[in-house]
């Protein structure tokens, strides 16, 4: 086997569960196996490498050409190692080494990632789930206890991790990680997550093991994601500075069916909005990801709320100082991400001058909030600027350097003496050779000699066979072509030397002056950190502000009420602009049960969900789609809407809807907002009605704010029935044109369900609907016969006549008439 090949071998087998990316002059090579691999998954040409009596696959991608390929091999699942030639290629075999791991959940390279968190997951059990989320990309790395694997799928369907590893007890059970794999269609990894180890890597990482980790399978699940991304990053886990445990309980509950019933971050449909889309005024990439934080935690926390609510309002009130500071921050960079570059000693020159960028906005950020009071006034006073390490990078950088140190030319000309020497020699040595050209014509009479370069001779002279005669003494032949001839000078050479002594010097240099600045910057890495926090929480209360203003959203207040006049769901209001019709909502101990009734179509759910989502927004410290809005502190808000299955978990329809309910009914409080929509419906009617009635009844002693939703008139009658239950209903009236929707939210149930004439609508057969009329009408009259009938033969009954026996038989006739009957 060549001896490259033998390299590229004991690489491959030192990243087994890599795909190696192997540096062979301007490609990235790989070979055998592999080679047949990457050309499979990318679609690339396989070729061979043939070398005397050995011949081997071979695949290559161009090294221009790496991202969007490394990007595609992520995305299959497959992690990358690259290995690159870390010397010139000179006489023997060029030194090669692994520079990069990248799998999804340990990226850092910014044309790698998206705007949003790069979670890497990790999960151990014992005393409940232990959750471990690290984003080495920003240093963020996070831990929480759940008590349930419920709790644990929430928190990863929130968190979104890009990459999963598992502790072998849930790994080796093979039910449990095919349900992990059907719920997070993600990379799943191998790591270790022996105790020992993990306390080991904890240590390593921060001197010290946290007072909150005294959990063991928090430690192992910490450990283990430390462990795993070090090895990715190759020891490089500066950026990882903080470990916090956050408590899910601190926040609003908010199970992952909530934020998929109410669309927060994905839509229900291909292509239609969620509440993301409608807040999505963020100017930076940290901002984004801080509004989704915001948007996955809502506060439980009054002070904070209000806190929050002030900062929009102030900042909504002043919209010249709030234009301001946007535009000031549509120049930031991703600071986040930069900071943990710098922390690491890995930002590139171009990453280096954008966080000089940056950090020239703070001095104008600050002037923007002066005047400002609560929440702005401890922005500004975490906005401190940087003024030494800007001037430094300043006095370093040429403006607008390169992206790789290996491109040179970044090191502005003045900054360091030694540099500038090197740069004016090399200088002086091209212009000498810049000259020759003329000055050799001129002495050797040959108006069409040529000084050339290439890769192989270097500098030479080219004269054409014309005028050999005229070629002076001091030439030294050293190639001959058809027509002419290449020459050389000793004093060439030495110039040549002397061009490429001053310039790998000064190429050298500038790599050493670059480490010194990224060195120096390092030390800033704390204090960036907490200014890149600073920028996302700004960036995310401008947001809410300027979403504020511009959609005429108001300032909601704190009640024990839940009283919404005029109030909008804001993703279907814009689509449907000024054709939304707003609603009130009111709800207080005494009405904390809402039935809504309606025909299909009449805006049931969307009511639903805008009660929903003007409790979240507020507990995010939102303003609200609404005239005016009272809202009190939910713990939880809980949903339980449409129609889904989960083919996947192997789960039926009404075994969805039956497990989501069932969770409700478990975990909701007296100070949760439930929403229910159509409870019942995956089954029977009677068997659906039944569960509903009895939930209902649940929930009516529980106390809890609950909308729900349905077409059963039956559920009307709890009204009479329970105190706090109260009907509403969303009108429609069957005009000369068909039915007509209101969507206006009225007290009291509805009169009739207006199937049949939605069906109309959708455009059912005109045959089919009209049978449909019939049946109903003959269905209708035929329960009203069988309901008289019955109550007829009952008041009649002389009970005291009859024995037990005849008794049971005329109470089973009369269960039989109630049942019986087809339709004609
Ligand atoms: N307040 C409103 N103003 C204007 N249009 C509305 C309003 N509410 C709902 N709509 C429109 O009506 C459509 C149906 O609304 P929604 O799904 O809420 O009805 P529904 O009563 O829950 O129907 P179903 O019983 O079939 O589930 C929405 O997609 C929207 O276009």
């Amino acid at each position: 086997m060549p001896p490259m090949l033998e390299q590229y071998v004991q690489l491959r087998d030192q990243y087994a569960d890599h795909l190696l990316l192997f540096q062979v002059g301007d490609f990235y090579e790989a070979f055998g196996e592999d080679a047949e691999r990457l050309s499979r998954l990318l679609g690339i040409t396989l070729t061979h490498k043939t070398s005397k009596d050995f011949t081997t696959p071979m695949a290559g991608i161009p090294i221009r050409a790496l991202d969007p390929h490394v990007e595609k091999l992520l995305h299959l699942g497959t992690k990358v190692a690259i290995a690159d030639q870390l010397e010139e290629p000179g006489g023997g075999l060029v030194h090669r080494n692994v520079t990069q791991l990248l799998t999804p959940g340990t990226l850092t390279e910014e044309r790698l990632l998206s705007p949003d968190e790069n979670y890497l997951g990790a999960v151990a059990t014992g005393d409940g789930y232990a959750l471990a989320l690290l984003d080495v990309s920003t240093g963020e790395f996070k831990c929480a206890l759940l008590t349930s694997r419920s709790a644990l799928y929430d928190e990863l369907s929130k968190h979104r991790p890009r990459e999963l590893l598992l502790s072998p007890e849930l790994k080796d059970n093979p039910v449990l990680y095919a349900e992990f794999q059907a719920r997070f269609p993600i990379m799943f990894s191998e790591t270790r997550f022996e105790a020992e180890e993990c306390d080991q890597a904890l240590l390593g990482q921060f001197g010290r093991i946290p007072d909150y980790l005294e959990n063991m399978a928090l430690r192992r699940a910490c450990g283990a994601a430390l462990m795993y991304a070090s090895f990715a990053q190759q020891g490089q886990l500066t950026m990882v500075t903080r470990l916090t445990r956050f408590d899910p309980g601190a926040h609003m509950h908010l199970p992952e069916s909530t934020l998929n019933a109410l669309e927060v971050f994905k839509p229900n449909s291909a292509g239609s909005l969620t509440l993301l889309d409608v807040l999505s005024e963020t100017r930076t990439s940290g901002g984004k990801r801080r509004l989704r934080a915001w948007l996955r935690q809502p506060l439980l926390d009054e002070g904070l709320i209000a806190a929050r609510l002030q900062a929009v309002e102030d900042l909504m009130k002043q919209s010249v100082a709030r234009n301001k500071i946007r535009s000031q921050l549509y120049r930031a960079h991703d600071l986040e991400r930069l900071s943990a570059r710098v922390s690491t000693g890995r930002a590139t020159p171009r990453e280096v001058a954008a966080l000089a960028r940056t950090l020239e906005l703070l001095p104008e950020l600050q002037e923007a909030l002066q005047g400002f009071s609560g929440l702005l006034q401890d922005l500004k006073s975490r906005l401190g600027d940087l003024p030494e390490a800007v001037a430094l990078i300043r006095a370093a950088l040429v403006e607008d350097p390169p992206i790789k140190l290996s491109e040179g030319g970044l090191i502005r000309d003045g900054f360091n003496a030694d540099l500038d020497a090197l740069r004016q020699e090399a200088l002086d040595g091209r212009t000498w050779m810049a000259n020759l050209e003329q000055i050799e014509r001129s002495r050797t009479g040959i108006g069409n000699l040529k000084v050339s370069y290439n890769q192989v001779f270097g500098y030479y002279l080219e004269v054409t066979s014309a005028h050999f005669s005229k070629i002076p003494d001091d030439y030294h032949q050293i190639a001959t072509l058809k027509d002419r001839a290449r020459f050389v000078r000793p004093d060439i050479r030495n110039r040549e030397r002397q061009i490429s002594r001053a310039e790998t010097a000064a190429m050298a240099l500038e790599n050493e002056v670059f480490q010194h600045l990224r060195d120096e910057l390092k030390t800033h890495a704390e204090h960036l950190s907490l200014l890149a926090s600073a920028f996302s929480d700004l960036d995310v209360l401008c947001t809410l502000a300027e979403v504020a203003a511009e959609h005429h959203w108001i300032k909601p207040s704190l009640s024990s009420e839940l009283r919404l006049h005029q109030a909008r769901h804001p993703v279907v209001e814009k689509n449907l602009g000024e054709n939304f019709i707003p609603n009130d909502a009111l709800m207080h101990p005494s009405r904390h049960l809402l039935v809504i009734t309606g025909p299909n179509m009449a805006g049931k759910s969307t009511y639903l969900r805008m009660v929903a989502l003007c409790a979240l927004l507020h507990q995010v410290g939102s303003f609200v789609p609404a005239e005016t809005a009272q809202l009190p502190l939910f713990d939880a808000i809980h949903t339980r809407i449409g129609a889904s299955d989960d083919l996947a978990g192997g789960r039926s329809t009404f075994m969805v809807e039956m497990t989501e309910l069932a969770s409700i009914l478990h975990t909701a409080t007296p100070r949760s907002l439930i929403i229910l929509d159509e409870v019942g419906r995956g089954t029977s009617t009677l068997d659906g009605l039944a569960i509903a009635w009895s939930s209902l009844e649940h929930l009516q002693v529980l106390g809890a704010y609950t909308l729900y939703a349905t077409h059963y008139f039956e559920l009307t009658h709890l009204e009479s029935k329970l105190p706090g239950v109260v009907n509403l209903h969303v009108a429609a009236q069957e005009e000369a044109g068909g039915l007509v929707f209101y969507h206006q939210v009225m007290e009291g149930a509805a009169s009739e369900s207006y199937g049949v004439s939605v069906a109309k609508l959708a455009g059912l057969p005109s045959g089919v609907t009209d049978r449909a009329d019939r049946l109903l009408r003959s269905f209708r009259a035929r329960e009203q016969e069988q309901y008289h009938e019955a109550m007829r033969r009952l008041s009649t009954l002389e009970v005291s006549r009859l024995t037990p026996l005849e008794a049971l038989k005329a109470l089973h006739d009369l269960q039989m008439l109630l049942h019986a009957g087809e339709p004609s």
